[in-house]
């Protein structure tokens, strides 16, 4: 659908035009988010009970992984995933012998084409019971698209309210890190957050209107919205410092980079998919 710039008399057709859009928007399912799993115990009273699955990926862990192993559902490592898991989680509990720690944190799966998992963490997670899918022979997705797959796959997971969490997914090679926001583009109708220690990302696909729900203790301010696939020509937010109101987001124009939440609710209308991302915050920068 496209408008026309508002006329200096503005005309009949031009409010038509206007009514026409408002209908549009007010007829649009909502697509909630909330970044509550990074939270101790997940709030349960408002909104659907939630599915979450863990995807560890081949960098050094984010200091709240065990918050989510916590809350998963189920846990698989994509490939050199599983030597971060098994070299960086004891770290996390130093008073602890590294091998009930190792026990104690045992993935599900490890998937990938395992050209990077060690060896000996192999036996050793294997010997455990983790299940290991060899997928050597495709050699055109990444190891997180094979995560992914295997998880909207899996048939004794309930799919409906689920949200994939893949750690590990940002700074390190830009080549992965492109990579891995293609496996969002690719997996446009799963919900799934991939997250650093210091900011997450999640794609707003634009036939919903997205009300995020801002943690204000655990992340913030400062946010962006990226057009990534394409030019989002009419896009609308509430709730930011900088909002947008029917304007032309658009790489070589206006993307739209440190902006920052104002409320608890950022709302955000687009006609072309989105990036939205947030930024963590630091343990010492936490507050009730
Ligand atoms: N430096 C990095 N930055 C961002 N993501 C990464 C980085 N390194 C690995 N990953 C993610 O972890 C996954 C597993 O990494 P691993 O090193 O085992 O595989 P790889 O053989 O290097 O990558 P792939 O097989 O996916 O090309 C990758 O598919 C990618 O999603
Ligand atoms: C055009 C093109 N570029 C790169 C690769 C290489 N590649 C992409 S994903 C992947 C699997 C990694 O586990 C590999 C090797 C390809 N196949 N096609």
């Amino acid at each position: 659908m496209s408008f026309p710039p508002p006329p200096s008399f503005p005309t009949l057709e031009y409010y038509c035009s206007r009514i026409s859009l408002k209908v549009h928007t007010l007829a649009m399912a909502v697509m909630s988010h909330s970044s509550a799993y990074l939270l101790p115990s997940t709030p349960t009273e408002d909104g659907p009970a939630l599915t979450y699955a863990l995807i560890i990926l081949n960098q050094r862990l984010p200091k709240f992984t065990p918050l989510l192993w916590n809350h998963a559902r189920v846990r698989v490592c994509a490939d050199g995933g599983a030597n971060r898991l098994f070299d960086d989680m004891p770290l996390f509990f130093p008073l602890e012998d590294a091998h009930s720690v190792r026990l104690r944190y045992k993935p599900d799966v490890v998937k990938g084409d395992l050209d990077s998992i060690r060896a000996d963490v192999q036996e050793f997670y294997s010997n455990l019971g983790t299940k290991i899918e060899d997928a050597s022979h495709d050699q055109d997705t990444t190891d997180l698209h094979k995560c992914v797959d295997y998880i909207v796959h899996m048939p004794n997971l309930e799919q409906s309210n689920l949200r994939i969490l893949a750690v590990g997914a940002l700074g390190g090679r830009f080549d992965h890190e492109m990579g891995n926001i293609n496996v969002l583009c690719r997996f446009s109708d799963v919900q799934l957050i991939l997250l650093s220690d210091h900011c997450l990302i999640q794609l707003l696909p634009h036939t919903y209107l997205h009300e995020i729900q801002i943690q204000s203790s655990i992340e913030g301010p400062d946010c962006g919205l990226i057009p990534i696939g394409g030019p989002s020509r009419r896009t609308t937010t509430t709730g930011l410092k900088w909002n947008l109101t029917d304007a032309e987001l658009s790489f070589g124009k206006l993307v739209s980079t440190s902006n920052s939440v104002q409320g608890d609710v950022v709302t955000v209308t687009c006609d072309s998919d989105l990036l939205w991302t947030i930024t963590i915050k630091r343990p010492e920068e936490k507050c009730s």
